[in-house]
């Protein structure tokens, strides 16, 4: 396939656009502004961190049962509440974040219980939120650790997920102290984070793996404090030969820790049940981990064109400007990605 021009999705580039941009929500899922909210809200108290594994699983059983016979869906909050601290739920109101995605309400209540997950959605379904959420509702900001650890495989995710991540946890009218997220990204100084993670540890961490081994290679820090591992684009992290070593050594020692959930995310897991598989047999997970997979119901909308473009593969940047410069789109998502580590 050396002559057609390849967008690969491991890199969303959105100029012009926040990722809170509404416009991007109303092409990703315009189900959301269209559903009536719920009637019903969990009766948990707010303010509570501990989490009771059967009341979590009598409660979402009891909704289930519930709202079998209602037309209604239940809102983020509703899902959240008693989990997620309540300025964190005020601030995704405050965003616009009411109704959750498809990924978001099957996965969230099993992210509650503790046991490990594969969040497998396509693109822009919302998993980012869904792991972020389910992170805020287990660390203590009062704590000085890393509680939280976001593996990315590239610096580019890793400070989209920073944003949302600082977005989220901005300080607030609410009197909590608010939680610090760090970005340990490749091609930063890391001179800087390492003493800032041994004076002042963030509870969340978004790394690179190179950078994350490094400092755990150092002994900078420990994977002991911390509560959750995600791994976002887990297939590229595993597809990615200068990657899989250190991912699959990280994993290992993960295993060995108390306490721990381990969360994959993407939107792509070839042989998703080989790949369960082997997280059970190698111990990343446990063994009632569970595969959320939300495929994509919706039918291709109308308005859009899907159109191919044949083209040299050494004319691809070409190509792409050349069509950038004869549609003049006022925004756009460029999916790119490399398609062999030799290339650049
Ligand atoms: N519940 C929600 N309501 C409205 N918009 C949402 C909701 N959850 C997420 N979004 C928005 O949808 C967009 C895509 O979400 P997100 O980046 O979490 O998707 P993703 O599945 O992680 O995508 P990727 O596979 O590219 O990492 C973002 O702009 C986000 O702000």
């Amino acid at each position: 396939m050396a002559s057609q021009l390849l967008f690969v999705p491991h890199l969303a580039l959105i100029p012009k656009a926040s990722p809170f941009h509404p416009s991007l929500f109303s092409t990703i899922n315009p189900s959301f502004f269209h559903s009536t909210s719920a009637k019903r809200a969990l009766k948990s108290s707010s303010d509570s961190r501990i989490i009771n594994l059967k009341a979590v699983a009598d409660t979402f059983s009891e909704i289930e049962s519930n709202s079998a016979n209602e037309t209604t869906a239940l809102t983020l909050r509703e899902i959240c509440q008693g989990f997620v601290p309540e300025h964190i739920l005020h601030r995704i109101e405050e965003i616009g974040f009411v109704l959750p995605t498809e990924i978001q309400k099957e996965a969230l209540p099993t992210l509650f219980t503790g046991r490990d997950c594969i969040l497998h959605a396509q693109t822009g379904s919302g998993k980012t939120l869904t792991y972020l959420l389910h992170i805020f509702s287990l660390i203590n900001p009062q704590r000085s650790s890393v509680q939280a650890v976001i593996v990315v495989p590239t610096r580019e995710l890793g400070m989209q997920v920073t944003k949302v991540a600082r977005m989220l946890a901005a300080k607030s009218d609410f009197d909590v102290k608010g939680c610090t997220v760090m970005a340990l990204l490749d091609g930063g100084t890391l001179r800087r984070h390492k003493s800032w993670l041994k004076a002042e540890p963030p509870a969340i961490l978004v790394a690179t793996v190179a950078s994350l081994c490094h400092m755990l290679e150092k002994h900078i820090f420990r994977l002991d404090s911390v509560r959750v591992l995600v791994l976002d684009e887990v297939d590229f992290l595993f597809y990615s030969s200068k990657q899989v070593g250190s991912v699959r050594k990280l994993l290992t020692s993960f295993s060995s820790c108390d306490k721990r959930q381990t969360v994959f995310a993407s939107a792509s897991i070839p042989q998703h049940k080989h790949f369960v598989h082997d997280c059970i047999q190698q111990k990343w997970t446990k063994r009632d981990v569970v595969h959320v997979h939300v495929s994509a119901i919706m039918p291709m909308p109308l308005c859009l064109l899907h159109r191919f473009v044949m083209c040299q593969k050494t004319n691809k940047h070409q190509m792409l400007l050349a069509l950038l410069e004869s549609d003049a789109p006022e925004s756009a998502i460029i999916f790119v990605g490399e398609q062999s580590e030799n290339e650049h």
